[in-house]
C-alpha cells in the first residue's frame, strides 16, 4: 500500500507541475500534442487520489473503531466512518439505536459506541456509575460543549462551561432555588397556574380539545419569566404568545435544523468552518427582552429578590473586586471568573428557553397518563382535596408533601424523561473502577436515562404506568442511580426543585377543577422523533371536564 501511495504522489506532483507557472514548459506545438492526452492522465490520477484518500479513511476509521475491542468492551458493529452515528437517520427516534445497544450490552455493565470516529463510553452498571457522578466527580465536571463559539451566547451558558468557572457559575446561580427563595415564588407560581385551569375552563366551554403541550408550555414560560426576571409575558391570554412560540421555535426541529444540530454537538469544528452560527434568530429575541428587562432594573433600581438581582448583585462584587485591586493582586480564581455583562446574559436567556419545554413536556406526558387512569387520577383528586380541606388551601408545604402527587409526577418522569441521555466527559487520566479501562482527557462518558427507566431488571413492568412504586413504603426497591430525569451529582439539574414544585402546583390546581379524558383516537403518547429532547409530537390533546364545586 505504501507503494501504491509513493507511485501516487509522484503522479500527484506531475500533475501539479503542469498547472505551476514555474514548471509549466513553454506552449510550443511539440507540447500542444503532448497535453493532448492529457485529460485522461488528469482523470487516472483523480481517481487515483479518491482511492487513496478513501482508504486512508477506512484505514484510519478501522483503528478508531477497534478502540472499544482493544480495551475488551463490547460494542455492536460500525460502518466506517460514521461509526454507529448512521443509526440516528434510521431510528425513529435518537435515543433508540442506544436502547437497542442497551438491551444487548446493558447487563455487561459498560459498552462503548462511535460518533463517527470519536469512541464514547456507554455506562449501564449503577455503582460505576455513581462513583462517576458523585465519588469521583473532580474527574468528570464537564460535559461536551453544545456549540463551541467563543463570545456566543449558547457558549457562555453554564450548561456548556467547563471546570472552575463552571463551578463559581454555578455557586452563584444555586441560591436561587434556596428553600426561601421557592417558597416565596411559591404565590406566583400558583397565580399562574391559575391562569392555566382558568384557560382549559374556557377550552371546555367553547367544547374544544385542550392542547396540553401548548397549554403548559405558556404556563411555564409565564412561570420561570416571572419567578426569574418580573416579566409577565402574558402567554396564557395571548393569542399569538410570542415568548412561548420563540421558546418552542427552539425545540421543535425540521430534519434541516436537525442535521444542523447534530454538526454542532459532533463536529463542532466542521460546524464552524462552515460559518455557521449556534446562535439562532429565537436567541437573538430573547437576548433583547433579556437586555431590556436588566436596563429597566438598573435605572428602577429595586430589587425583587430573584434569579436576575442575584446575577447583577454577583456581577457587581465581582467588578468591585476587580476595580479596587490596583496592583492587580487579584486571585486568579476570581480574576478569572468575574461575571460579564455577555456572561449574565446568556444565563438569562438560558434560564428563560430551559424553563419552558422540559416542565411544560412532562405537565403535558402526565395529564394524558392521568387521563388514561381513572382511577390513579381519581385518587390524586381525593389526596389534594383532602389537603385543600385541612389547610384552607394550596400550601407550598402542603404540595411538597403530598405523596401520591410526587409520586405520580416521578413515574412521569420515569417513562417519559426530557432528557433521554446524559454526559460526562473525562477531565483527568481515570481507571473505571472494578475495570482495567482506563479514560483520558476528553474521553466521553454517557448514560442513557431513557434505558434505565425502562430496563425490566429494575423496574417490573416498566411499559405501564404506576405511580405507587414511588411512594415512601415501596421507594427502597428503586436501586440507586436507575432512576435520574434531572441528572445526578453536582452537575444535575440545578431548576430540579423549582421544576418538580411548579408541575405539582399545576397538576394540582388542574385535577381540583377539571376531570382529564382522553381523546378517542389519541390514547397513545406519540413522541417527537425529531429531538434529543422527549416531547410530545404534535402537541398532547386530551378533553377537560369542569368539576361540579360543591
Ligand atoms: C421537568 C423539568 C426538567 C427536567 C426533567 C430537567 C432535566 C435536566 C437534566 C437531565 C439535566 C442534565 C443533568 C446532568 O447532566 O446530570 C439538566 C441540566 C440543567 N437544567 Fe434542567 N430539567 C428540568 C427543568 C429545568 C428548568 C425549569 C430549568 C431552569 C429554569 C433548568 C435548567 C437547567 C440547567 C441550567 C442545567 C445545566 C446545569 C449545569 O450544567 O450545571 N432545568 N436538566
Amino acid at each position: 500500500m505504501f507503494k501504491a501511495i509513493f507511485i501516487h504522489r509522484v503522479q500527484l506532483l506531475k500533475l501539479l507541475c503542469q498547472f505551476h507557472p514555474h514548471c509549466s514548459p513553454p506552449l510550443n506545438k511539440t507540447t500542444t500534442e503532448q497535453t493532448k492526452g492529457q485529460p485522461t492522465k488528469m482523470l487516472e490520477t483523480t481517481l487515483l487520489l479518491l482511492v487513496l484518500v478513501l482508504v486512508c479513511v477506512l484505514w484510519y476509521s478501522r483503528g478508531r473503531h477497534s478502540y472499544w475491542a482493544n480495551k475488551g468492551i463490547p460494542s455492536a458493529p460500525t460502518i466506517p466512518v460514521f461509526g454507529h452515528m448512521h443509526q440516528l437517520f434510521v431510528c425513529k427516534y435518537p435515543w433508540e439505536a442506544m436502547d437497542r445497544a442497551y438491551k444487548k450490552y446493558g447487563r455487561e455493565g459498560l459498552f462503548g459506541r462511535y460518533e463517527m470516529f470519536n469512541p464514547v463510553l456507554i455506562v449501564t452498571d449503577p455503582d460505576i456509575l455513581k462513583q462517576i457522578m458523585v465519588k469521583d466527580f473532580d474527574n468528570f465536571t464537564d460535559r461536551r460543549k453544545f456549540g463551541d463559539q467563543p463570545g456566543s451566547i449558547m457558549t457562555s451558558m453554564l450548561s456548556n462551561m467547563d471546570g472552575e468557572e463552571w463551578k463559581t457559575l454555578r455557586s452563584i446561580m444555586t441560591p436561587t432555588f434556596s428553600s426561601g427563595k421557592m417558597k416565596r415564588m411559591f404565590g406566583l407560581v400558583c397565580t399562574n397556574a391559575d391562569s392555566l385551569v382558568a384557560s382549559c375552563l374556557n377550552d371546555a366551554q367553547n367544547n374544544l380539545l385542550v392542547d396540553m403541550k401548548d397549554k403548559c408550555g405558556r404556563f411555564t414560560m409565564d412561570t420561570i419569566a416571572s419567578c426569574a426576571f418580573g416579566i409577565e409575558p402574558n402567554s396564557m391570554t395571548d393569542e399569538k404568545p410570542v415568548f412561548a412560540q420563540k421558546a418552542d421555535n427552539f425545540f421543535s426541529m425540521s430534519p434541516y435544523k436537525f442535521a444542523r444540530f447534530i454538526m454542532m454537538f459532533m463536529l463542532p469544528k466542521l460546524f464552524n468552518a462552515l460559518g455557521l452560527k449556534v446562535d439562532t434568530a429565537d436567541i437573538d429575541f430573547f437576548r433583547d427582552v433579556v437586555e431590556k428587562t436588566i436596563r429597566s432594573r438598573q435605572q428602577n433600581d429595586r430589587q425583587r429578590g430573584d434569579f436576575l438581582d442575584l446575577m447583577l448583585n454577583a456581577r457587581e462584587t465581582n467588578t468591585e473586586e476587580k476595580t479596587t485591586n490596583q496592583d492587580e493582586k487579584l486571585s486568579t480564581k476570581s480574576a478569572k471568573h468575574v461575571l460579564t455583562d455577555h456572561t449574565v446574559l446568556a444565563q438569562c436567556i438560558m434560564f428563560l428557553i430551559a424553563g419552558y419545554d422540559t416542565t411544560a413536556s412532562t405537565l403535558a406526558f402526565a395529564s394524558q397518563l392521568l387521563a388514561r387512569d381513572v382511577k390513579v387520577q381519581q385518587q390524586l383528586r381525593e389526596e389534594i382535596q383532602e389537603m385543600v380541606k385541612e389547610e384552607g388551601e394550596l400550601t407550598y408545604q402542603g404540595v411538597m408533601e403530598a405523596k401520591l402527587l410526587d409520586a405520580c409526577i416521578n413515574e412521569t418522569l420515569r417513562m417519559y424523561p426530557p432528557g433521554a441521555l446524559g454526559e460526562r466527559k473525562c477531565t483527568r487520566p481515570y481507571k473505571v473502577p472494578g475495570t482495567e479501562v482506563t479514560l483520558m482527557p476528553g474521553d466521553l462518558v454517557q448514560f442513557p436515562i431513557w434505558s434505565f427507566h425502562r430496563d425490566p431488571h429494575h423496574w417490573t413492568d416498566p411499559e405501564t404506568f404506576k405511580p405507587q412504586r414511588f411512594l415512601p413504603d415501596n421507594k427502597a426497591n428503586i436501586t440507586p442511580f436507575t432512576f435520574m430525569p434531572f441528572g445526578m451529582g453536582p452537575r444535575n439539574c440545578i431548576a430540579m426543585r423549582f421544576a418538580l414544585m411548579e408541575a405539582k402546583v399545576a397538576l394540582a390546581k388542574l385535577l381540583l377543577c377539571v376531570e382529564l379524558q382522553v381523546v378517542p383516537g389519541n390514547e397513545h403518547i406519540i413522541l417527537d422523533g425529531n429531538t434529543f429532547l422527549l416531547r410530545p409530537k404534535d402537541g398532547q390533546k386530551i378533553r377537560v371536564t369542569p368539576i361540579k364545586q360543591e
